[in-house]
């Protein structure tokens, strides 16, 4: 089959934006820009609704400022509305180049929420659409609800689709804006279309409301289908949007004919960057970006890694610029162990693994979470060994907190032999304690790792609600690593794996 390409616009910074009690700042919107495009290399980006507010119009204006000195101002899009020029007014102030302009793709939504005729519409749009080329503003048209235009009014989307295909415009976006398609529909309707208009640049809009949205991705795109657009993470409103990393990878491995820009080294970077500008968490098993979804958890499946990689699928995690991880806990073997004592640089004999997966068994049973940054100490308490020497104890600290005053800590630390005492105040009792740290460490003429993540959990049936366990990802120059306390008291749990991690570095 004949190789071709499509266009991929990304709309997380609009359709995105559009995620229940997400918002983005105009430095965040400015930075995702460019990192889209200069180095995930999406086509094209979808930046704001025009009139939404004074911040979006700032914000905008940074993106076209930028785009314009860097050569992108036309792959940068914003979507505007049949208001008589009111949003191509606001993207002149912007200084934006190309609308998407938002219509009815359903009759239904055209009779019920604008209360027009088609006539009327479309002669509202034609008025838009010959002002914007006046403006040198270029016009791609959304046909909002054509899903259900196509299920419902047929006519009348042919109808429209007839008129727009003689207007001096660019592109027509297709939305399945509620998410109702189904994969075989998304296909039968692309190519119904295509076939009657292939001089007509078409791009496909899916959402997740069904989960659907990544397989009406691939079926469009076989219909025939020019563009796509997607979301990092999949934000948007209500289930969201087609997930950007999870098309990529399938068009990538099952869709030979099809050629992207993207680049896949880049994806989980971006959606970190989304996740921690919007506090919009990415759940642990969402494909390509999940935290779990390159760690092997069963034992035979590690077994199976190191016999030829028998485990191993087409998405390699190498690919996303991420590793595989083999996780302890219950389920795990003793391949679990070595895969893990491997990235540690340590070797044990066939008694001292047995004895170590034993326990971490005996942890997994209890619901406790064991990391790769544990195993040192399982192992000095299992075998009674000195694998792992302590050189670092907190010995004693003072914490307050007192109502009208700054949280402190007055901290005594033993470092490789030598007693340390220093207090700090902080904006709570841990930030007070670090700041303590922070003075000894620099005494001691070293730096500490920074806090990039911080998680506290009441262990899931632990049999002992009072237990808190903290989990803490500590970054050097050279790594991440996490470290976990457990304690009754929120705060201590937090010092336990801060002095876990004081021996690691
Ligand atoms: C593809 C999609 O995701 S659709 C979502 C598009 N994006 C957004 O709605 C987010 C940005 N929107 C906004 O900030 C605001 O809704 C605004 C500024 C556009 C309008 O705000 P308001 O004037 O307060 O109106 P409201 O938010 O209630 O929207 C309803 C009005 O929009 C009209 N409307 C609906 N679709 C369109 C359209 N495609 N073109 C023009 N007007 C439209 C409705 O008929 C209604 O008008 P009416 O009040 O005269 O009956």
């Amino acid at each position: 089959m004949k190789a071709r390409t499509i266009e991929i616009m990304d709309t997380t910074l609009r359709d995105g934006e559009q995620t229940s009690g997400v918002s983005f700042s105009a430095s965040e919107k400015l930075t995702l820009a460019k990192l889209l495009l200069e180095e995930l290399k999406v086509d094209r980006i979808e930046v704001a609704s025009a009139r939404v507010s004074e911040g979006e119009l700032q914000a905008v204006k940074n993106i076209t400022d930028w785009a314009a000195a860097e050569g992108y101002i036309s792959k940068v899009e914003v979507l505007t509305f049949v208001d008589k020029g009111v949003s191509l007014k606001w993207m002149q102030e912007a200084g934006a180049k190309v609308q998407n302009l938002l219509t009815k793709g359903s009759l239904n939504h055209l009779t019920h929420q604008l209360k027009k005729t088609p006539e009327q519409h479309f002669s509202e749009i034609q008025s838009v659409i010959e002002k914007a080329k006046e403006l040198g503003i270029e016009t791609n048209v959304y046909l909002e609800d054509w899903s259900n235009g196509m299920r419902n009014s047929k006519d009348y989307v042919f109808q429209f689709l007839d008129f727009l295909t003689q207007q001096p415009i660019k592109r027509v976006l297709l939305p399945d804006t509620l998410g109702v398609l189904t994969h075989t529909e998304t296909g039968a309707f692309f190519k119904e279309i295509i076939k009657r208009y292939p001089n007509t640049h078409f791009d496909f809009h899916g959402h997740n409301d069904y989960d659907l949205s990544v397989a009406n991705v691939m079926e469009a795109l076989k219909a025939g289908a020019h563009g796509l657009h997607l979301t990092v993470n999949g934000m948007g409103e209500r289930a969201g949007n087609a997930p950007l990393a999870s098309a990529v990878a399938v068009i990538n491995d099952f869709l030979p004919e099809i050629k992207i820009g993207v680049k896949e080294s880049s994806l989980y970077k971006v959606s970190k960057l989304v996740s921690a500008f919007t506090g919009f968490g990415i759940p642990d098993n969402k494909p390509i970006v999940g935290d779990n979804v390159f760690t092997q958890t069963a034992g035979i499946h590690a077994d199976g890694d190191s016999k030829k990689n028998l485990y191993f699928n087409d998405l390699l995690p190498e690919r996303f610029g991420r590793k595989r991880k083999y996780a302890l806990g219950k389920t795990s073997g003793k391949a679990n162990i070595q895969k893990n004592l491997q990235e540690l640089g340590l070797t044990l004999n066939d008694d001292e693994l047995k004895k170590v997966t034993e326990r971490i068994i005996e942890l997994g049973d209890k619901k406790e979470r064991v990391t790769k940054d544990d195993l040192p100490y399982i192992i000095s308490d299992v075998l009674d060994s000195d694998l792992h020497q302590q050189k670092v104890f907190v010995k004693s600290y003072v914490l307050t907190h007192s109502k009208g005053l700054k949280p402190s800590t007055t901290l005594s630390i033993e470092i490789e032999g030598k007693t340390y005492e220093e207090n700090a105040q902080g904006d709570g009792q841990f930030d007070a304690f670090i700041n303590a740290l922070k003075k000894v460490y620099k005494k001691e003429g070293r730096g500490l790792p920074k806090l990039v993540d911080y998680a506290v959990r009441i262990p899931p049936g632990s049999n002992s609600d009072a237990l808190c366990e903290t989990i803490i990802t500590w970054q050097t120059k050279e790594k991440d690593f996490t470290t976990r306390g457990l304690d009754s008291d929120q705060t201590v749990s937090a010092i336990k794996a801060t002095e876990k991690m004081l021996n690691l570095v």
